[in-house]
């Protein structure tokens, strides 16, 4: 069984469409899905991803960074019971220095962030200029991980990625692959760097696997 774990921003959509994904990307994420499992595995909150893919129905959503898993239409949140009690602590102290953040349902959110901050129960992620603000341990791949244990899958995963936040995906991956836009790090890290760009690609990567091509046929730059 083949099993793709896709970020969204910058893998799947495109800046210039205001990161709304293609009908056509979306589609041929729809028929991938019917025949092997696909994860949209995302930084952003659920109520975004409701306006952003419309018409997208992969396997499954790993949402908020892996701390909000939605499978089957059943909701997992991936966080120690004592989290949100430390979240309200941590939005006090981000109050007092005065940085504006957000509530996601079960991480927080600040944009545009450089200063050096860290936290005693919680891990800053970063991804491009923003960052969010989760409990410790929780990270896109451990979400992954949850929702293929729900659905009792197993199989090969295929990563495919653009940026900082994508690494733990790829630590649990098979295959690591990245998106012709990625960061210089994570083509470095990539087993595979797509000819395409965002959602262009991962067409390609999808068309590679349908075709039988993957891996052996990829050529490898
Ligand atoms: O903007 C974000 O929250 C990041 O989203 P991404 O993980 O899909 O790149």
């Amino acid at each position: 069984m083949w099993i793709v774990a896709s970020d969204f921003d910058r893998t799947l959509s495109h800046e210039s469409d205001k990161f709304v994904i293609r009908k056509d990307i979306a589609e041929k994420i729809n028929s991938f899905s019917k025949i092997y499992k696909f994860f949209v595995v995302t930084g952003r909150e659920e109520r975004y991803m409701k306006l952003l893919a419309p018409g997208l129905s992969p396997t499954g959503w790993i949402l908020e960074n892996g701390s909000l898993i939605v499978v089957n239409s059943k909701k997992i949140i991936n966080a120690p019971k004592n989290w949100f009690t430390i979240r309200q602590s941590i939005s006090r102290k981000l109050k007092e220095l005065g940085i504006p953040h957000s509530f996601g349902e079960v991480i927080i959110y600040v944009d545009s962030w450089s200063e050096e901050i860290s936290f005693e129960s919680a891990r800053v992620e970063r991804n491009r200029r923003d960052a969010m603000i989760l409990p410790p341990n929780v990270e896109k791949g451990s979400g992954l991980r949850i929702a293929l244990k729900e659905l009792n899958v197993e199989g090969k995963v295929v990563a495919v990625g653009d940026a900082e936040n994508d690494v733990s995906l790829f630590r649990v991956a098979d295959y690591k692959v990245a998106v012709e836009n990625a960061l210089p790090e994570i083509k470095s890290l990539a087993d595979f760097v797509l000819d395409k760009e965002d959602g262009d690609g991962v067409v390609e990567l999808l068309d590679l696997i349908l075709s039988g091509r993957f891996p052996e046929g990829v050529n490898i730059h």
